[in-house]
């Protein structure tokens, strides 16, 4: 394998686009997240709250009914459609055509989930981010990656990626196997881990960003909403993967100051995405 590109600052600060004086939430970009069953609603109200942190100018997130409150209470700017069902995902119907989708964190592998899943994967047209248990489910249903648009953004961690391409006996064996399964499925593979890697066909790119304080629940939860919202404002999936790993690292970086290793959770990425916007800023 050839070594990987590093992501560095200086090519975020050229794809970053800051935010025109004259624009409005309507344009802003519009971003839908699908997450949460009982006892994970945590993991939608994360991936909402850095959904909106990150820049775009509505989300909605799509929930169990179980949810609802929850929700609307700890975050009142994020507008929240529920599904028929209590307790996870069973139909997914959006009032509206988002700009961006990101499915997955919290939701279960419920038999109805996955219906739901395959049936939203069937109609879903607006660029997309899978993770967490959309992964797991899509893993023992691989061809349902040939409904996905061109370029989707997958963001599995080690065991979610071991799911998806099977056991590997060598990191250059990982690495090849999950090129050739972004080449043969045309999707982006952001490979999480201590070291993250964005795979985009066959080029390998090395996050330079982030510390082990990203070591804790939700961190991939916040990843998720913020190449979201990414990709919702219109940054393309192949610089929308880059910025968003980056940020995200970012965030932890100039957070670690404060919080150490040990207090550092992933509301803390959230408190932080704002600095780390400034720190770009040309
Ligand atoms: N507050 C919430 O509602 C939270 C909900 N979450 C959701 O809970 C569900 C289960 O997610 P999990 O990822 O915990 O479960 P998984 O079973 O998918 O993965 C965890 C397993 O993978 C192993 N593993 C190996 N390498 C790893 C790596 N580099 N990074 C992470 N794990 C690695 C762990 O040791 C563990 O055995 C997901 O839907 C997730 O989105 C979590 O994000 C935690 C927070
Ligand atoms: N030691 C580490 N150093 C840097 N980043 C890490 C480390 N451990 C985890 N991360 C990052 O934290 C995130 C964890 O994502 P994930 O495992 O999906 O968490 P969760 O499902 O709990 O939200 C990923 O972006 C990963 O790269
Ligand atoms: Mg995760």
């Amino acid at each position: 394998m050839k070594s990987p590109y590093l992501i560095t600052k200086e090519e975020i600060v050229r794809i970053y686009k800051p935010v025109n004086p004259h624009t409005h939430k309507g344009i802003q970009g519009h971003a839908v997240i699908i997450a949460g069953s009982y006892g994970k609603i945590g993991a939608a109200v994360l991936a909402s709250k850095s959904c909106l942190k990150s820049g775009c100018g509505l989300v909605t997130t799509f929930i169990p009914k179980c949810g609802y409150q929850i929700l609307q209470i700890s975050i009142p700017e994020v507008m929240t459609v529920t599904d028929e069902s209590i307790n996870f995902i069973t139909n997914i119907h959006l009032p509206l055509i988002p700009q961006a989708v990101g499915i997955g964190p919290g939701i279960g592998k419920e038999l109805g989930t996955q219906k739901a899943l395959f049936e939203f994967l069937r109609v879903n047209k607006a660029p997309l981010v899978l993770d967490a248990d959309a992964l797991n489910i899509i893993s023992e249903n691989l061809s349902w990656l040939e409904l996905v648009p061109e370029d989707t953004i997958l963001t599995p961690h080690s065991k979610e990626l071991e799911r998806l391409i099977g056991k590997w006996n060598s990191e250059s064996e990982k690495f090849q196997k999950t090129i050739a399964f972004s080449e043969k499925y045309k999707v982006i593979v952001v490979m999480k881990g201590a070291r993250t890697f964005t795979i985009n066909r066959n080029s390998v790119y090395e996050n330079t960003s982030g510390n082990a304080a990203l070591a804790t629940a939700g961190s991939g939860d916040t990843l998720t909403g913020i190449l979201t919202s990414l990709l919702a404002q219109g940054y393309e999936p192949k610089y929308a993967s880059k910025f968003g790993v980056y940020l995200h690292g970012l965030t932890a970086d100039i957070a670690l100051r404060k919080t150490g290793y040990e207090s550092f959770i992933a509301s803390d990425i959230i408190k932080n995405l704002g600095k780390a916007f400034l720190s770009l800023e040309k």
